[in-house]
């Protein structure tokens, strides 16, 4: 069983309002997960299911409305939340330059949270040890992502946050994906992830269409 620190906790959006660029994304948006949890974003494109990552993260301030981690509003704390979540989002923060395994090895290490047998557990699990050694920029996209998914994987950190994991993924790829996230479920971890394709859990996960909330303006202004 891997050590997810710190020990998770139940993550919570309450009458969220979220506008960007002055329009509404979503109205009074309300979830929670437990550890052990999955919450599914789905729904069509501009929906805000990459929003809901973000204000999940802290990226993003709800106009209304708090996200709390243990009933405490993330807001109060944010770099503490930060390092709660290990985030994944379009862009992979890949540097060419540096080899697959110096990619994840410098992003972790950068959060405080390299170790060398979890990044080996994380490289085996996606099939990328003969990979490590090699520029990322030799690499494929697909393998790359599979670069961002171990540095995820081998995070500790108790909520996952992705976004379009699958991009780029063959189907072994996909499978070793869901095969960690119901691992990470398993110790107690929780997971949010956008998708338009299939991804099998093994399990019931919760799901969200952030358009089930959707508000025009014109609305918005009378509430
Ligand atoms: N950086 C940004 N600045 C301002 N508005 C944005 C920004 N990114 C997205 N939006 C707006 O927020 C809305 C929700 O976008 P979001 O990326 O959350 O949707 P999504 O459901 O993830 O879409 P997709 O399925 O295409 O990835 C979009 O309609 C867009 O108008």
């Amino acid at each position: 069983m891997i050590q997810i620190h710190p020990t998770p906790s139940c993550l919570t959006a309450r009458e969220v309002s979220v506008f960007r660029s002055g329009k509404p994304i979503f109205t009074k948006l309300s979830t929670v997960i437990f550890p052990g949890q999955a919450l599914r974003l789905v729904g069509p494109n501009g929906c805000g299911k990459s929003t809901v990552l973000r204000l999940f993260a802290g990226l993003l301030s709800p106009i209304k409305g708090n996200v709390y981690w243990a009933n405490i509003p993330i807001k109060k704390d944010l770099s503490k939340h930060v390092n709660r979540v290990a985030y994944l989002g379009h862009k992979n923060a890949i540097k060419f330059s540096l080899t697959a395994r110096e990619n994840a090895k410098t992003l972790l290490t950068v959060s405080g949270r390299y170790s060398q047998s979890s990044l080996d557990r994380a490289f085996k699990m996606l099939e990328l040890e003969h990979l490590a050694g090699l520029p990322a920029g030799l690499l494929s996209e697909g393998q790359r992502n599979r670069v961002s998914l171990a540095r995820v994987i081998a995070s500790f950190c108790p909520l996952w946050l992705l976004d379009e994991p699958t991009t780029g993924l063959d189907s072994a790829a996909t499978n070793a994906l869901e095969n960690a996230i119901s691992l990470h479920l398993s110790d107690g971890g929780m997971v949010i992830f956008a998708t338009h394709s299939a991804i099998n859990l093994g399990q019931d996960d919760k799901t969200l269409d952030p358009s089930d909330f959707a508000c025009s303006l014109k609305l918005w202004e009378d509430i």
